[in-house]
């Protein structure tokens, strides 16, 4: 099943690379971290998904998106918490592993939680190992700038991928005033050389979240690694959302970001409702669903 239609030996990329062959081309193979890095050579902009369990997992690797993210957002999208702070390792271990389980192709990241990293680069590395032997994650996340250099430098070192995190940092939004813009104006340098760090620390991509896009797409144009952008701009090599704000399932007033490409929480609930009348009136379970 993993390496179906592989009509090439040497088509490196995990997609088609004709300009035609971009978006609804599924990946092929295993996506890689330099596959990453190459459709950032031909200017091919990549989709990622969060995902916390097996049928996301599923249905969004088989629809071609070749990261998945199980972020730290499970605090809010998953575990019901207010922000992302409480979330712990031992909650999101078992998330990962059942995304990892349920991917042929997709690149599997997991996201460190607050203070399972930012100790130091001994934690860091730590909890990346649990998060790769126990998760069986493929690459992991943490957010900062230049002060985390040296924690993606000793994650990386051991063999890990690391992916960043710049801009409005959820892990941090007591510090940062809540979820507002980050680098307007004169902070737009001290993204850059946060972003240039995290490449020079050997980070392989780098989230930027809810920053201006002209800064969003400087740093892009001067980045070798690519780019992820969520409220950053058409510019960015990748584009991310959270899945149930993408679906909607997530009610009320989403972030200014987020386009809603279906309806789930009606849908679901819509569901819900059938079944309750259904059982209410006797018209379930019917003959075809009753063993004698
Ligand atoms: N479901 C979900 N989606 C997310 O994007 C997300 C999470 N959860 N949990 C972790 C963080 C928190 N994030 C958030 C949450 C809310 C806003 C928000 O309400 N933004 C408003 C206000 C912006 C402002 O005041 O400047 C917006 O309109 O964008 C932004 C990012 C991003 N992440
Ligand atoms: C929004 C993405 C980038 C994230 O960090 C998360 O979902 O936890
Ligand atoms: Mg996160």
């Amino acid at each position: 099943m993993v390496s179906e239609n592989v009509s090439s030996g040497e088509l490196a990329a995990p997609y088609g690379s004709g300009p035609s062959a971009q978006a609804q081309d599924k990946p092929r193979k295993k996506v890689r971290i330099h596959h990453l890095r190459e459709m950032k050579e031909r200017g091919e902009t990549w989709p990622m998904l969060t995902a916390y369990d097996m049928y996301t997992a599923e249905l969004f690797d088989e629809a071609g998106i070749p990261v998945l993210l199980v972020g730290d957002s499970a605090a809010n999208n998953v575990f019901g918490y207010d922000t992302s702070l409480p979330v712990t390792v031992d909650e999101l271990l078992p998330l990962v592993r059942g995304v990892t389980r349920s991917v042929n192709r997709a690149l599997v990241v997991a996201d460190l939680p607050f203070g399972s990293y930012q100790l130091s680069p001994e934690q860091a590395l730590a909890t990346s190992v649990r998060f790769m032997k126990e998760g069986r994650a493929h690459a992991v996340k943490l957010e900062g700038g230049r002060r985390f250099a040296p924690h993606v430098e000793a994650i990386t070192s051991a063999g890990v991928p690391v992916m960043g995190h710049i801009g409005f940092t959820p892990q941090s939004e007591h510090n940062l005033g809540g979820y507002r813009v980050q680098g307007r104006g004169d902070a737009a340098e001290q993204l850059l050389a946060d972003a240039t760090a995290l490449q020079d620390a050997g980070a392989f991509a780098v989230v930027m979240e809810m920053v201006p896009a002209e800064a969003a797409k400087r740093i892009t144009a001067e980045l070798r690694i690519p780019t992820v952008g969520i409220g950053a701009g058409p510019d960015c090599d990748a584009q991310v959302l959270v899945w149930q704000d993408m679906a909607g399932l997530r009610r009320g007033k989403a972030p200014r970001f987020v386009k809603r490409y279906a309806d789930l929480a009606d849908v679901l609930s819509q569901a819900a409702r059938s079944f309750a009348e259904d059982v209410r009136g006797g018209q379930f379970p019917a003959p075809e669903h009753t063993f004698h």
